[in-house]
């Protein structure tokens, strides 16, 4: 068994295209009917020969006749005569290798990624929901396929220059030797070519980076829209559980990232792949010696370039993460100003930056370098073949230009691999929160006719937990009772379920067990929007104030109140003349969440806004616990005028606010432990009665 490679004395130009031929030698180095391997590390793809090896006299010849075969057999391939993969892997090969290299170390970069963002968030990636994709996909189909069409034959189109340009130059060469007068008859039509070339190239790359541009604003302007809508209709529980700034990054660089990688994998990833190529068969088939040789260095060089590449990302998330370190110190030195700024965390950002330009260098010095070396090999190699002519000026200019075309096609594939894994992981997460069900619809359900409404409410046997803490029961088996047009109030120790009970009657929650009734029907078969926009006022604490004007934070409560239902909702307030005292009146800008105003006034705009809805329920959770003694009279004034004819269920600190209620409850550990009037449970001696004391020394004491 003879073993023959590449750096064989063998001089014929076509047995480059072979690393490595297997024959049987006969005697006196003649050679029997054998195979031929094409062979690129690994033996992997046989040719037989059987009748041209029979006929070598030599392996010499052997070998001449083996390069014929093997370029006959690509032509063929090319022209659809041959079915086989082989010539196809035999000129695809080295740069699948390449590829598989950047590929490797690519992923691993980006799992690497996705493992720092799993350590900051234990939340798993959700798998990639290509049908909720096909959905917003679907409308852009048609100018998807036009971009891609686009796209392709601009890739073609650069494949078919470095031939053209190759041409070109043969021409000239030509006509400079025999009749240089004709350079320009002989510069004409190839010029002509490559002109229409370059143009009908420009005109298609314009197309489809247009058209991707168009499909992908307009796929990530729907996906925004429609997730926005789809966090909007999620219960409390869901924002209980997910973080704000989880929900906003979803809504843009998740979206922006998952766009941009969309467009990248059409517009870099199929031009690339389809450039790669063309351009591989365009080298072959100007040269296979040289393009052989190129196969072997390129693999190499990308491969190292792409090591040394994911090192320095490494490099570069550590600098960057010492820069966060670094300027985390310096913010919180600034708010001080108590110390030197004369840090470990700083020299330590500096050095890892310093090392990280030392790193950047040492790359672009070799890349640079050894680019340029192949440029020299290949004009040395070349330039022997010219000698021998073996090769033409124009062919050894086509194999520099299309060279060129399939290492940055190469780049931009090793490039797209790692866009696409980050694409998907984005837009995983995308259509995770997109496809989200509500447990409480947000709309939906039996309305009880006004006429017939009048607000008794019922909680019985129920049971509940907040679903981010299961472990802690917060309501035990309560049963409470709110008469029609009665003020019932609610007391007890901080913690023990009070504004518990208030969000369960506004249906922010549903109970684990028990069931909660208003007028006899269970509030889970109402519609949950008409009962918090038209049954049950909320005056909470701290009202939230959007940053518009008195006027529209009133009417936020009933969108199509009139004027004069604002003014008379602000008059039941105790509002109207604090606001007709500002020089702007009604129409005064209340700052953002309604920092201009005071907190008295915060909240009697709030009370005018939950009355404007006429609610039959008025919820007051320690509605002046945050006020001064001045404002909690003025709000207290607005209160207890607005309650009459209404159920009115009050959370309340201070217990002097609700010695006047019908019914006073006291809540222990979130079981109901006292039920009656201040006096009777006053009387009683019990929990109320010790919290009143407790409440009347503190008092006194201040
Ligand atoms: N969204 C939530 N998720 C998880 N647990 C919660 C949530 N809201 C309240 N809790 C917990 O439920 C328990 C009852 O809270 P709640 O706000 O109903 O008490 P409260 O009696 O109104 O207290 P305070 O008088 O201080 O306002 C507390 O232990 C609280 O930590």
């Amino acid at each position: 068994m003879l073993h023959l490679c590449l750096r064989s004395s063998v001089k014929s130009r076509r047995l480059f295209s072979i690393c490595s031929v297997k024959t049987q030698p006969r005697t006196g180095g003649r050679t029997s009917a054998g195979r031929i391997c094409l062979n690129w590390g690994q033996p992997c793809w046989r040719y037989p020969l059987a009748t041209e090896v029979s006929e070598c006299t030599s392996i010499s010849q052997l070998l001449y006749k083996s390069g014929k075969s093997i370029r006959q057999c690509v032509y063929g391939w090319l022209r659809g005569r041959v079915r086989t993969p082989h010539t196809f892997l035999l000129v695809t090969s080295p740069g699948l290798i390449t590829l598989g290299l950047q590929f490797r170390n690519n992923v691993a970069h980006c799992e690497e990624e996705q493992r720092c963002k799993v350590n900051q968030s234990p939340q798993p990636v959700p798998e990639f929901n290509w049908k909720e994709f096909w959905k917003f996909l679907r409308p852009e189909f048609a100018t998807l396929i036009w971009a891609i069409l686009f796209a392709c034959g601009a890739a073609l189109l650069n494949t078919q220059i470095p031939l053209m340009l190759g041409d070109l130059m043969n021409g000239l060469v030509q006509c400079l030797r025999t009749n240089p007068a004709c350079y320009l008859k002989a510069m004409k039509m190839p010029a002509i070519k490559l002109m229409i070339a370059y143009t009908l190239q420009g005109i298609l790359t314009c197309c489809y980076i247009t058209l991707l541009s168009r499909i992908g604003e307009r796929v990530a302007a729907n996906l925004r829209k429609e997730l926005f809508s789809t966090l909007l209709r999620q219960d409390i529980a869901f924002f209980d559980a997910t973080r704000t700034g989880q929900m906003v990054s979803r809504l843009t660089n998740d979206i922006q990232e998952f766009k941009s990688s969309f467009k990248l994998v059409i517009s870099q990833g199929l031009k690339s792949v389809t450039q790669t190529i063309g351009c591989l068969v365009s080298l072959y088939l100007v040269s296979p010696k040289l393009t052989s040789l190129m196969c072997l260095v390129m693999p190499f060089l990308v491969g190292t370039g792409a090591y040394i590449g994911s090192y320095l990302r490494k490099l570069s998330q550590k600098a960057q993460e010492q820069g966060h370190l670094a300027s985390d110190l310096i913010t919180t030195l600034v708010q001080t100003w108590t110390k030197e700024l004369n840090s470990r965390e700083v020299d330590e950002a500096s050095s890892m930056s310093q090392i990280l330009g030392f790193g950047i260098g040492i790359f672009q010095g070799l890349s640079n370098f050894s680019l340029n070396c192949v440029v020299l090999g290949t004009i040395c190699v070349s330039g022997m073949m010219l000698a021998k002519e073996q090769l033409r000026a124009g062919d050894l200019m086509s194999f520099l230009v299309a060279t060129q075309t399939v290492q940055r096609s190469l780049a931009n594939i090793s490039i797209t691999f790692g866009q696409v894994i980050r694409g998907i992981s984005s837009g995983s997460r995308v259509f995770e929160f997109l496809t989200l069900q509500s447990n409480i619809p947000i709309q939906g359900g039996f309305q009880i006719p006004s006429h017939v409404l009048v607000g008794q409410v019922h909680f019985d046997n129920i049971d509940f937990s907040y679903a981010t803490r299961p472990g802690q029961v917060v309501l035990h088996n309560l049963n409470l009772t709110l008469p029609a047009s009665k003020m019932v109030a609610i007391v007890g120790q901080s913690g023990t379920g009070k504004s518990t009970i208030a969000s369960l009657l506004e249906r922010f929650y549903d109970p684990d067990s028990g069931i909660i009734t208003l007028d006899g029907y269970d509030i889970r078969t109402l519609d949950p929007q008409w009962l918090r926009s038209h049954v049950i006022g909320y005056i909470s604490q701290e009202p939230v104030l959007f940053g518009t004007s008195i006027k529209e934070n009133i009417r936020f409560g009933k969108p199509d109140a009139s004027d004069e239902e604002v003014y008379e909702a602000a008059r039941q307030a105790n509002a109207d003349g604090f606001i007709q005292s500002f020089p702007d009146g009604y129409m005064t800008i209340v700052g953002e969440r309604g920092m201009s105003l005071s907190g008295g006034q915060r909240q009697r705009i709030a009370i005018a806004r939950a009355l404007i809805k006429n609610p039959c329920i008025l919820v007051l959770d320690e509605a002046t616990s945050a006020l001064d003694a001045e404002s909690e009279r003025m709000v207290q004034d607005a209160l207890d005028h607005i309650q009459k004819g209404r159920t009115v269920l009050v959370i309340a600190h201070r217990l002097s606010s609700i010695k006047a209620a019908d019914v006073i409850c006291v809540l222990a550990n979130g079981r109901m432990k006292e039920v009656g009037t201040h006096a009777e449970l006053m009387k009683r001696g019990g929990l109320y009665a010790e919290l009143v004391r407790r409440q009347t020394s503190e008092e006194t004491i201040m």
